[in-house]
């Protein structure tokens, strides 16, 4: 997704979510600076090599663990939104990616990428404390951010990790796209917070997301290049 066709998208998600464009701006700066100080950040055709024309994206869901149970994931590239990574390393999987805004289980997040997996962190108005003390830990980082792209932070479009792994995707070239773990709806799943000890009942703030998520996923489907499918809980 082009910065102009993401944009209309970004100015109602600033309006309905009350946050602020200057503060994501600011984000995206930090971002950019604590890339060039820790030189260990990658550029997008570093990437685009790991990603296979088959991904599977791996979402917080409720439906998550079972799917991991029962599925094989061997024949595509495996990319993790935040949480996710947990359930896959105790599921015995290594993701290939990993797209987080750095409020997943840092310690899993950590884990991941020691064992291989890349990082693309994201930058928002609201993680800048998190940034400051995490980036400087990880390896391998490609950053992002939701205001206008710079040099080294790339804006691929998308919102939450979930619906933002599937963008990155696209862009570095998957063409079939199997999303994991999406149910969105009313249940939250357990692994979508650190501090969530169960699937919990959708708060507002979090049901505005799924809903910008769902619309975004919908817009890939028609204007991407790949193929999209969502593994559902009785397949
Ligand atoms: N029912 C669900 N529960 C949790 N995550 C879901 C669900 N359905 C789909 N997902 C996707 O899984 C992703 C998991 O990432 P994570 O839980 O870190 O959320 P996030 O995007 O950082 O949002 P937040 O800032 O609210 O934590 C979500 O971004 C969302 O796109
Ligand atoms: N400013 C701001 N931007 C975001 C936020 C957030 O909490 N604040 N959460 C996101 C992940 O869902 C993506 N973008
Ligand atoms: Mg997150």
């Amino acid at each position: 997704m082009e910065w102009k066709e993401w944009e209309p998208f970004y100015m109602r998600i600033v309006r309905e979510m009350g946050y602020s464009a200057e503060e994501d701006r600011g984000a995206a700066e930090l971002l950019r600076a604590l890339l060039l100080e820790g030189d260990d950040y990658i550029l997008r055709d570093e990437l685009a090599a790991v990603v296979g024309r088959k991904a599977y994206v791996f979402g917080c869901g409720p439906s998550l663990e079972k799917a991991l149970a029962e599925h094989d994931f061997s024949d595509g590239t495996l990319i993790a939104a935040d949480g996710a990574t947990s359930a896959l390393l105790d599921a015995g999987l290594l993701p290939d990616i990993v797209v987080t805004d750095l409020d997943g289980r840092i310690p899993d997040l950590k884990l991941a990428n020691d064992r291989g997996a890349f990082m693309v962190i994201h930058a928002h108005g609201d993680n800048v404390e998190k940034m400051a003390v995490y980036v400087p830990m990880f390896s391998r980082i490609l950053g992002t951010c939701q205001t206008e792209p710079l040099d080294i932070v790339y804006n691929f479009g998308g919102f939450t990790d979930g619906d933002r792994a599937a963008f990155l995707a696209e862009e570095l070239g998957a063409r079939e796209i199997v999303l994991v773990g999406f149910d969105f709806g009313e249940i939250v799943g357990r692994w979508s917070k650190p501090g969530l000890r169960a699937h919990s009942p959708v708060w507002e703030s979090k049901r505005k997301k799924f809903e910008f998520a769902r619309e975004l996923l919908e817009w890939l489907e028609k204007n991407g290049r790949a193929r999209l499918k969502y593994l559902t809980p009785d397949e």
